[in-house]
Parts: C-alpha cells; structure tokens; sequence
C-alpha cells in the first residue's frame, strides 16, 4: 500500500533538529529557498519513495497478522468483534507473538537505512547546479551517498541509529493504531458502518497524536544518525524544546498524510470482503 507519508517528511524538519542554526521553520525555508532554490525542499525525497511501499505493506501487514494471532479471529470475525485496545496496542507496537515481532523489528531494518540517507542528503546543502563558485554536494544521490556510508563504516554504518528508530517507532506505534481504533469507535453509532470521512479524521489524528510521543527520540534518532554520539541532544544548552523540534511542520504532514493511508488500507482491507 504506497503511501507518500514518509517521503514527504520534510527536510525542513530534519534540519530544524539536527542543526542549531536556525531560528525556527521560517528562518530554514527562506534560507532553504534562497541556498538551493525549491529544489532544496524536495531533496533527499527518492529512497523515501521507493521503500514507502515496502515499510508501510510490511507495517500494516504486521498489524494485521498479529492481531490476527492474538484473537485468534479472522478480520471478518472482527468486524462484528472488534478486538480490545490491548490486543490493538500489542499487535501494533510489538507484533504480538514472536514470529510477527521479528517482521516489526525487520520494518525497523528496513526503514534504518532508507531513514539514514534521507537524513543524510536533507542535511547536505545542495547549491542549484550550475551556480558559480558553488562547491558539488558531498553526495550525488542517494546510492552514492549509500556506498560512502558502506566503505566508510561497513555495514553498520548504514544502519546507525537503528537502535533510536525501533525504540521510536514500537511502542508509537501502538499509540498509533489505538488512537485509530479509540476514535473510529467513538464517532460511529452502534450498529453503523465506518464512513470514509471518519476514517479519515481518525487516521489524521491518530499520526499526529503518534508523532507527538515520538518526535523526541526522533530528534535523537537523527542527532544519532547525523553524528554519532558526538553531537548529543543537550537540554541544558538548547531548551526542552530541542525535544519537540520540527513537530508542527511534521504534523501539518502527518494529518492529511495519515489519513489517506488509513482511508487507503480501510478500503483495501474491505475490498477482500
Ligand atoms: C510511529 N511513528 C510515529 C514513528 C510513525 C507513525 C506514522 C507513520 C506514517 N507513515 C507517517 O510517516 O506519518
């Protein structure tokens, strides 16, 4: 199930966390817009793209399974017993049972790689081509920058920060799918069916609401990512709200972003009847 949420999150949130030069998200789009033209808002964009489809069919398919492991019910079955919100939380954030676990922590590899390089190219400043004088970006694309990544630090390297991104993404991920559950219940008089546009207030608010619990150890994660372990996140010297970086650009994205996606697998899900 493509779906375009992960590519677009934008570089101006990754830059607005993991560099402390800018004074917020205006001051990063103008000076985005005027270093490296519009193209500027879009880099970094491709590998997103091309394993949105793999992360988000692995996340849902996961969720599905495992729900259907720990009810022992079929999703027909669960239309007209919908599983308890512990059963939803267990199967989204941990994967329930050992065999669907290890395919979550695999989205969590998936991801990491894909995750790295996005964040490493949105955080290279990519003059417009051409500009005179301009120095070419360290990396070309996404599988030069993956092949440095590879020579440099073998391949550990391409999945630094795996560690912050699975221990972002798991229990969040139960938050997600709960948030989803919690609200279409309570918009959807018994007996009724779901309807689209509840669907898609549901799932908008379910990333937004997911998002908010795991931008700080997103901060961290792309800190990680970026850096190592040289450039801690520091409170002291940034403000709590070095935690929160990015979050309401983020979650401008994340609503309309989720709810297409919940709207796209309700749809799915219905149409195997
Ligand atoms: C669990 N966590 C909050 C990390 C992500 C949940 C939403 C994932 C969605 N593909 C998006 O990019 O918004």
């Amino acid at each position: 199930m493509p779906s375009l949420s992960t590519c677009s999150v934008l570089p101006v949130q990754v830059q607005l966390q993991t560099q402390t030069t800018y004074r917020g998200i205006t001051d990063c789009m103008v000076k985005t817009y005027h270093h490296e033209s519009p193209l500027g808002f879009v880099k970094g964009m491709s590998f997103p793209i091309a394993s949105i489809a793999v992360v988000n069919s692995v996340l849902f398919g996961v969720y599905s399974s495992a729900l259907q492991v720990l009810t022992a019910t079929s999703h027909q079955e669960r239309r007209a017993q919908p599983p308890s919100y512990t059963h939803v939380f267990i199967g989204s954030c941990t994967g329930g049972s050992c065999r669907p676990f290890m395919l979550l922590s695999l989205q969590a590899y998936c991801l990491a790689p894909f995750d790295l390089i996005k964040v490493w190219l949105q955080n290279q400043t990519e003059e417009p081509k051409g500009k005179s004088g301009s120095p070419p970006p360290q990396y070309q694309g996404p599988v030069h920058c993956a092949a440095s990544v590879f020579q440099a630090e073998g391949p550990r390297g391409l999945i630094r920060g795996d560690c912050a991104l699975t221990l972002r993404d798991n229990p969040t991920l139960g938050i997600y799918f709960v948030t989803y559950k919690w609200l279409c219940r309570q918009f959807t008089p018994d007996g009724q069916n779901l309807s689209s546009g509840t669907v898609l207030v549901a799932g908008g608010f379910a990333g937004v609401t997911s998002w908010v619990t795991a931008t700080p150890l997103d901060v961290i994660k792309s800190r990680m990512q970026m850096a190592g372990l040289r450039q801690r996140v520091s409170a002291r010297r940034e403000g709590l709200g070095v935690f929160f970086q990015g979050l309401s650009i983020n979650s401008a994205r994340a609503f309309p972003v989720n709810a297409v996606t919940f709207l796209s697998y309700n749809y799915l899900l219905h149409s195997r009847g």
